[in-house]
């Protein structure tokens, strides 16, 4: 297993680039088993899960082919209905098949993907939506299994305790594509990604109103086509670029960072007194000073909400300006497993309920041995160490490599001291006792 050795305190400096939304990317290489014809995606990022979800489309009897790095040619021409757990519970998205499988194959059995380190992640609502669509639903083994062969349009209220759900969206709008009749989905998520995909599925012919708002109207149309389409870029990335800017008090021209899909981060960006602009519709520019940031307190939402996937990075920020911080998440109330590592590294943070109760220090966090716990929480600890004094090891950064495309490399790009080595390179206690 590898590790990332960060040796701290560089300044960065140069363009640094965000890549495919993985969180787009996924659901829309679930759509192309939509139709046998092909279908291409292009600015896919180069991850762990977007291979996988190549993985799982072929298992399904797809044919995928990947003519670049970042484009993948995916022809579903015949398809299973079934997504076993050997494959489904590697990748929590994979419940994105449902939506698919249900308006094409007028069934779907798929497992139920596993528990995850951020907190309990229901689908009753996706669950919910398809009963409403007629379909005959049934959780057994482990396994939904739908029946959709009387399936047609329906009225879905997508609103949960925390908002609406993104996937669940995701899987309502899929199913909903090609099952005869108008389904309208009230609080449905208008996340950008969500946007992506609706947009992608009007290439392939489509009917879908309202996008982009909470209300989508839908009508079924019989059959879809293909399309080659590109994936926007990924604005959870383009927010970690901008916030390892800020806390190594760099510049950083950030690119394939859109203003508009990263406005409630902005927002708070600028309220901790950030000096940033935007250079162009995707290109944002951070100059970056010493002990020119106050904090701010933060509560994660939907979207236009602040976003959770920035929260554990934002977490790291503040525990660097000096000050008081509270940062609230609405969406995952245990999504604090950065917090203990973050203390390793000096953080003074205390976890009262939901919230993180941050005392910002005016030194620098200090280097150490620490362990990613799940995609953002590694990001947030990466930027520690490119701030920290000395050298922060990030132990399982597998979980790194499922949402950020060559990170190491990336952040080299910028002047900082990122090595990829395997774990047998970490000095044993022994080397670092004092
Ligand atoms: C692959 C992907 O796109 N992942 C994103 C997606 O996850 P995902 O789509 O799984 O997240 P949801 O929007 O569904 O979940 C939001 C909240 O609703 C709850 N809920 C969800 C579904 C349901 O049926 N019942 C229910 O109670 C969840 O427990 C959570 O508290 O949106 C999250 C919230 O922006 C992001 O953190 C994830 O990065
Ligand atoms: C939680 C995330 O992803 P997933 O839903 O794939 O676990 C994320 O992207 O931060």
């Amino acid at each position: 297993m590898d590790v990332l050795r960060i040796t701290g305190s560089q300044p960065l400096e140069g363009t640094i680039t965000a890549s495919g939304a993985k969180n787009a990317c996924l659901p829309i290489f679930a759509a192309t088993l939509l139709t046998g014809e092909t279908c291409v995606i292009e600015n896919a990022p180069d991850l762990s899960d977007v291979r996988f979800m190549g993985k799982l489309l072929e298992a399904l009897g797809a044919e995928v082919e990947r003519p670049a790095p970042n484009t993948w040619r995916i022809t579903a021409k015949e398809i299973a209905h079934r997504a076993p757990y050997d494959l489904v519970r590697k990748m929590r998205a994979s419940v994105c098949l449902l939506g698919p499988l249900v308006a094409r194959m007028k069934q779907a059995e798929v497992s139920l993907p596993g528990g995850c380190v951020i907190g309990p992640r229901p689908i009753d609502l996706h669950l919910k939506g398809l009963s409403k669509l007629g379909c005959e639903v049934e959780v057994k083994n482990g396994y939904v299994f739908v029946d959709a062969k009387n399936a047609h349009g329906g009225h879905v209220f997508l609103g949960g305790r925390h908002g609406s759900t993104v996937t669940g969206t995701a899987n309502l709008v899929m199913a909903a594509v090609m099952t005869p009749g108008i389904t309208r989905i009230e609080s449905a998520a208008c996340e950008p990604e969500v946007v992506d995909l609706c947009k992608m599925l009007l290439s392939m012919g489509a009917k879908i109103d309202g996008v982009g708002s909470h209300a989508l109207t839908i009508e079924g149309v019989e059959r879809l086509g293909g399309t080659t389409f590109r994936v926007i870029n990924d604005r959870i990335e383009a927010g970690s670029f901008l916030l390892a800017a800020a806390m190594t008090e760099s510049n950083v021209r950030v690119e394939g960072a859109e203003a508009e899909h990263l406005a409630a981060l902005l927002d708070k960006l600028e309220e901790a007194g950030l000096d940033y602009s935007i250079e162009s519709a995707d290109a944002i520019r951070v100059r970056g000073k010493p002990g020119s940031l106050k904090p701010v307190d933060i509560i994660t939402l939907p979207h236009p909400g602040y976003p959770t996937d920035v929260q554990a990075q934002m977490c790291t920020l503040m525990s660097m300006t000096p000050g008081l911080s509270i940062i609230t998440e609405r969406i995952y109330p245990n999504r604090f497993m950065h917090v203990p590592e973050l203390q390793r590294m000096g953080a003074d943070i205390a976890i009262e309920g939901a919230s993180a109760i941050i005392k910002g220090k005016s030194s620098p966090l200090s280097g150490a041995p620490v362990m990613a716990s799940d995609l953002r929480a590694s990001a947030a600890l990466v930027l520690a160490g490119l701030a920290a004094t000395g050298d922060t090891w990030v132990q399982r950064i597998y979980h790194l490599d499922r949402g950020y495309e060559k990170l190491d490399e990336k952040l080299r790009g910028l002047g900082a001291k990122v090595e990829r080595l395997p774990d047998s390179e970490m000095p044993k206690d022994e080397d670092t006792a004092a």
